[in-house]
Order: structure tokens, then sequence, then C-alpha cells
């Protein structure tokens, strides 16, 4: 049965079409990367699976049911760059997500509650490796290191769907690659549902199951408001069709020109 189904979906702001006619079926487990041009909707499509934003038009369901209207704890989202509060060590960061999820009003848990939720946080920290630097300040660590934790505190709600805006964006070609080695694990072991976002299309063919190509086949010079992106590609990663490739990257650094005129 299709967990994520999402039929006819539009999205546009004024008279700005960002995405028409978005059809996809999404089996539970799978892990999609996505990629496109900048500003053909990626970012949007992830929020509107968040319930950070409402289609225009179509259909999106969850299991069957339409998304709730709000960010729950059903969807995780990390992204590029400062999700983690700078005020706090790395443990209570992680703990923080566990603590409004239970004491939306206080924020804090005491006794034997904080103590089981600390043992999941230290259990996640020695998942993503941050155990050493637990009591540490996000300014002390490294790029990777902040988004390990970013994806941490993300991980410890359980969520079903997990959005990573270009998590790895930001970090440095050694680094990104222990960081797909992780995050493949951390599918691996949640089995929790991706949507992935990135500019790398290599690394979208690399991680995951299927590759979703985010791309406007229709473009009038005179109007580019007037036509938005669809998914125009849906592949199975591990490809290595290297044409095929190459008129993907043809496609969207053509769309990108269309756009940056
Ligand atoms: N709240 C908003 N109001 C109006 N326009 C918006 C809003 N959010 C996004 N847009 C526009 O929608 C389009 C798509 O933006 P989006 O950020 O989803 O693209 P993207 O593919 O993720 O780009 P990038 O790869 O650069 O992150 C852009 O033209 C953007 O300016």
């Amino acid at each position: 049965m299709s967990f994520i189904t999402v039929s006819n979906l539009w999205k546009e702001y004024g008279d700005l079409v960002v995405l028409e006619n978005l059809n996809l079926s999404v089996k539970q487990g799978e892990f999609c990367t996505l990629v496109g041009a900048s500003g053909c909707g990626k970012s949007t499509f992830l929020k509107m699976l968040l319930g950070q934003e409402t289609p225009s038009r179509g259909q999106l369901l969850l299991e069957g049911e339409a998304f709730p209207g709000e960010p729950d704890r059903n969807r995780g989202i990390v992204f590029q760059r400062y999700s983690v509060f700078p005020h706090l060590t790395v443990r209570q960061n992680v703990l923080m997500s566990l603590e409004l999820e239970q004491k939306p009003w206080l924020g804090k848990l005491f006794g034997s509650a904080r103590r089981e939720a600390l043992e999941k946080v230290d259990t996640m920290l020695a998942s993503v490796g941050l155990e050493a630097s637990a009591t540490k300040w996000p300014h002390e660590l490294s790029g990777g290191m902040q988004q390990r934790l970013a994806i941490a505190q993300s991980l410890i709600m359980r969520p079903r769907v997990l959005l990573l805006d270009e998590p790895f964006g930001a970090l440095d070609p050694g680094i990104r690659k222990d960081m797909h080695d992780l995050l493949l694990k951390l599918w691996q072991e949640t089995g929790t549902t991706i949507f992935m976002v990135t500019h790398d299309l290599q690394e979208g063919f690399y991680l995951g199951t299927r590759l979703l190509v985010f791309d406007k086949v229709r473009n009038d010079p005179h109007d580019p408001q007037a036509f938005g992106a669809s998914i125009t590609y849906d592949l199975p990663t591990g490809q290595s069709d290297r044409q095929l490739m190459a008129h993907i990257n043809d496609s969207v650094s053509q769309t990108a020109r269309h756009q940056a005129a």
C-alpha cells in the first residue's frame, strides 16, 4: 500500500506557479532524493510534506488520510544550517526535543522521566558518533558534527518521515562521504521514510532508493512565472547510465539559466 500519495498537486504563490501537477506514490521506508534547478520548488515540496505549507490544489495523503496541516512528531526536518540551539549543549539540544514533546508547556522533565529521556539521548548520541561531545556547545563542533546533532535531534522523535533539505550542502567532500555512510546506517536502523533535497546529482544517484528530478517542461520567456516544475524523472538509484545523467544535468542547467534570466 502507498504510504505517501501525492496526486495532481499544485503550489502557487499569487501569479507564480511553483509546482504543477505532481503525482507520486511512495512506500514506507523508501529513501527519495530530490534534485532540480534552484527555485524549482524542492523546498516548497518538503514544506508541504512537513505541514508548513498547504497545496493550492491536489492531494497529499499519509496512509490514505490528509496530511496533518501542522508539523507534528510524524515528521522531522533537518536544514542545511542553523537548526540547533546555540545556547544548549549537545546533550541538552537532543533532550530538548523530547522535553518539548512530552512537556510542551513546561519544557522540562524531572525525576525518572528525565533519567529515561537522558538514556535515550545518550543512545542517540552514540548512534550518530557524538557521545564524546555530549557536554560541548554547538560552536565547538565542526559543521559535520553540527549536522549529526541536527539529525539526532530529529531522529530522537522517531519520525515516520524524515525531511532533509540539503543537509550536507555546506560540508567538505570528505565529510560528506562519512555523512552518507551515517545516514544510510540510520535509515536502515530506523526504517524511516526519507525525502532528501540535494544539489549534487551524484549524491542523489548514490543515496537511497529513488531519485526524483524536479524540472520545468514548459517555459514562457515572456512570462517566466506561468509554468511550474513537475517531476520529470522518477528513477531507481544505483544507475550508472552516464548518458542519462548528462541529459538530466543539461536539462536542469537549462532550467537554472531560464530561472536566472
Ligand atoms: N512564502 C513564499 N512566498 C512567495 N514565494 C515563495 C515562497 N516560498 C517560496 N517561494 C518561491 O517559490 C519558488 C520555489 O522556491 P523553493 O525554495 O521551493 O525552491 P528550491 O527548488 O528549493 O530552490 P533552492 O534549490 O535554491 O533551495 C521560488 O521562486 C521562491 O521565491
